[in-house]
């Protein structure tokens, strides 16, 4: 059921899978608001070209293990996954048959926030990184581009209660990014299951 309409977007030389009806709307609200309340989200300095800036959106990183994650020169300790996020991972692995150890989770709080140009490409996560990325509340869009035949460029809108899934050769060849937009919109919680070894 979860898995149902899924759209594999063939981009060239990736791997990357949408599936829009994931979570059912009620869900989706439901672990929204939930979510909302309940992480704690932190607003991180980070060091990018020698310059430090706050992070454009608010994030948190649990795992079951006590590996960190370090990108964009900051390190997350991590906490233990809380009993909502648990059962998300749970649902997730059960219908992926893939086991994630960490999720790094972001709340963009208006169209003012933002994730920037990257590919989720660090040592930790392995040649061919796995992530497993649930949206859920306002809808955003999501950019990808390859990272050198420039013609290259898919959108999609990344709906509330969606997953969409990167595995393969994508972190290798693809950049992705959630740009500002000036529309007026409403909170987005995006989680994105990984595994650090
Ligand atoms: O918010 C999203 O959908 C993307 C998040 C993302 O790319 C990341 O955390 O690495
Ligand atoms: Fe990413």
């Amino acid at each position: 059921m979860r898995l149902t309409n899924a759209i594999d977007l063939k981009l060239k030389d990736a791997e990357v899978i949408y599936y829009p009806n994931f979570f059912t709307t009620k869900e989706a609200n439901t672990l929204f608001e939930a979510l909302l309340n309940e992480v704690k989200w932190q607003q991180d300095t980070i060091k990018m070209f020698g310059k430090t800036h706050l992070q454009p959106r608010l994030t948190a990183f649990f795992a079951n293990n006590q590996n960190r994650y370090k990108y964009s020169n900051i390190i997350m300790q991590p906490e233990m996954f809380n009993a909502n996020l648990s059962r998300i991972k749970t649902i997730i692995e059960n219908e992926l048959k893939i086991e994630f150890t960490s999720c790094l989770a972001n709340l963009y709080r208006t169209g003012n926030d933002s994730n920037g140009w990257h590919a989720d490409n660090e040592k930790e996560l392995g040649e061919q990184p796995i992530i497993a990325s649930v949206s859920f509340g306002a809808e955003r869009v999501f950019h990808f581009k390859h990272r050198t035949d420039k013609q290259l460029k898919h959108k999609l809108i990344l709906q509330n209660g969606s997953l969409l899934l990167m595995q393969g050769d994508t972190q290798n060849n693809w950049l992705h990014q959630i740009p500002k937009t000036k529309k007026t919109i409403g909170k987005r919680i995006n989680l994105t299951f990984r595994i650090i070894a």
